[in-house]
């Protein structure tokens, strides 16, 4: 259930928006249980009405006059240079977007939601595709900082830098500068030159929207952001759009959630094969052109090509797996022995599932406690605010457990689906 007025700071940042080159027709900021603010049609809408838009005037790019006047390193990245503007601005009453600022989650709440403030001992148990891009994240972040700290300290610290970077994170949209040849040294002169970690822009009111793996569809164009509704909806209903085609674990590390049902979820089996794999099989897999990212998915065919290559390999004569990886046999032959081969490494995978449930039950238990104990005793008298602490980091350690838990039981359900359906 949503909470149609979600407060003062909400109305002051609807006001400043509309002042700000942001036109919102029949939608409005919302606040649900459990995950933060939204968008609900304030009204009935149809499908195809243009439901906001947003001048490009109003978006914080690097380009931005304001972002550009902080004189920030070269070698920085763009999201870092971002960061460092939100986080140098953070503090001063008379930014321009202050407003808006106000509208955002506090670091408090990211510290229970995003993997990246998670104790060590839960993020061990992070899925391992979201394991390797939590080291990614934590690798960007510390480059960034160690690049700005210089520039940036003392007036701004470690935590606020990391806070700052995370908002950049989750709230920042694809854009890619309409008049791009002479917008910013930092950035290249040619189109087809930019990379995907060029293209960050913050905008107003669009990052209220919450993601799903159906919405609407979010454009771009030379005068700003768009979104037009995807389908009729009734006022009060929850308005989504696609942050993209994402796995749970992707939106788990880099957003803090993950989809109860996701048509882009997949599971990466590399960690079940490779260790598998003899130097030549390697050699062999590297040189086709077939070395890793081997994928399972909920619905048959269950796994990927590069999945079915690998087993073959590895299960039949040499010459099998050539012909199917050249394209001269599509090995409809071969799918029974492949699929049994298959049904061993899943079962091996739900030992694992099995094992890492229980482990996450117990471990969070422990780091409830771990936490509470030291919280209460760095404070001189156990007092009020202490005891209130500990209940809050208690109660962020509990939330993150059943993030995590309900991950793996997603995690399961795709397993036992793909075993279901090759025992039939
Ligand atoms: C661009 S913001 C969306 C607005 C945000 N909910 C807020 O309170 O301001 C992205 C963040 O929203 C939350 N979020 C987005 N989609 C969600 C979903 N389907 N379920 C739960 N949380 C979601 C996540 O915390 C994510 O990091």
């Amino acid at each position: 259930m949503a909470a149609l007025n979600p407060g003062d700071e909400h109305d002051r940042f609807v006001a400043w928006a509309s002042d700000h080159g942001v036109e919102v027709d029949g939608i409005a900021p919302a606040k649900f249980v459990g995950r933060g603010m939204g968008i609900v049609a304030a009204r009935d809408i149809k499908a195809g009405e243009r439901i906001i838009f947003v001048d490009k005037s109003s978006l914080i790019t690097v380009t931005a006059p304001t972002v550009r006047a902080c004189k920030l390193p070269q070698n920085v990245t763009v999201h870092g240079k971002l960061a460092a503007f939100l986080a140098m601005q953070y503090h001063n009453a008379d930014s321009d977007h202050r407003l808006w600022q106000g509208v955002w989650p506090k670091e408090e709440e990211f510290r229970s939601i995003l993997p990246y403030y998670w104790p060590k001992s839960l993020q061990e148990y992070i899925p391992h595709a979201g394991k390797v891009l939590l080291i990614k994240q934590q690798q960007k972040l510390d480059k960034d900082w160690q690049t700005l700290r210089a520039q940036l300290q003392p007036s701004v610290d470690r935590d606020l830098f990391a806070y700052t970077w995370l908002i950049v994170n989750t709230r920042t949209f694809y854009w890619e500068y309409p008049d791009l040849p002479n917008s910013h040294p930092r950035l290249p002169k040619k189109r087809f030159q930019l990379t995907a970690d060029d293209c960050y822009a913050m905008c107003p009111f669009m990052d209220y929207f919450n993601h799903s793996d159906v919405g609407c569809d979010p454009q771009h164009g030379p005068s700003g952001y768009s979104v037009i509704a995807d389908r009729d909806y009734e006022a009060g209903e929850e308005v989504y759009f696609s942050y993209g085609s994402h796995t749970n674990d992707f939106l788990l590390v880099e957003y803090g959630f993950t989809l109860p049902t996701n048509k882009c979820d997949s599971l990466p089996l590399d960690h079940l094969i490779i260790p598998k794999l003899s130097a030549s099989q390697v050699e062999a897999l590297k040189e086709d052109g077939f070395y890793g990212n081997y994928t399972l998915t909920k619905d048959a065919p269950h796994i990927c090509h590069r999945a079915q290559a690998v087993l073959r390999l590895m299960n039949l004569p040499t010459r099998r797996y050539t012909m199917f990886v050249s394209g001269n046999d599509d090995g409809a032959a071969d799918q029974h022995a492949i699929d049994s081969a298959l049904v061993a490494l899943l079962t091996e995978f739900s030992r694992e599932i099995v094992e890492t449930l229980e482990a996450v039950d117990s471990v969070a238990g422990g780091v409830v406690e771990e936490q509470q104990s030291r919280t209460t005793r760095s404070s001189k008298r156990k007092s009020q605010v202490s005891e209130n602490m500990a209940t809050s980091n208690g109660q962020a350690v509990m939330e993150q457990k059943a993030t995590l838990l309900e991950r793996w039981k997603q995690i399961r359900e795709i397993v036992n689906a793909a075993l279901r359906s090759l025992d039939e």
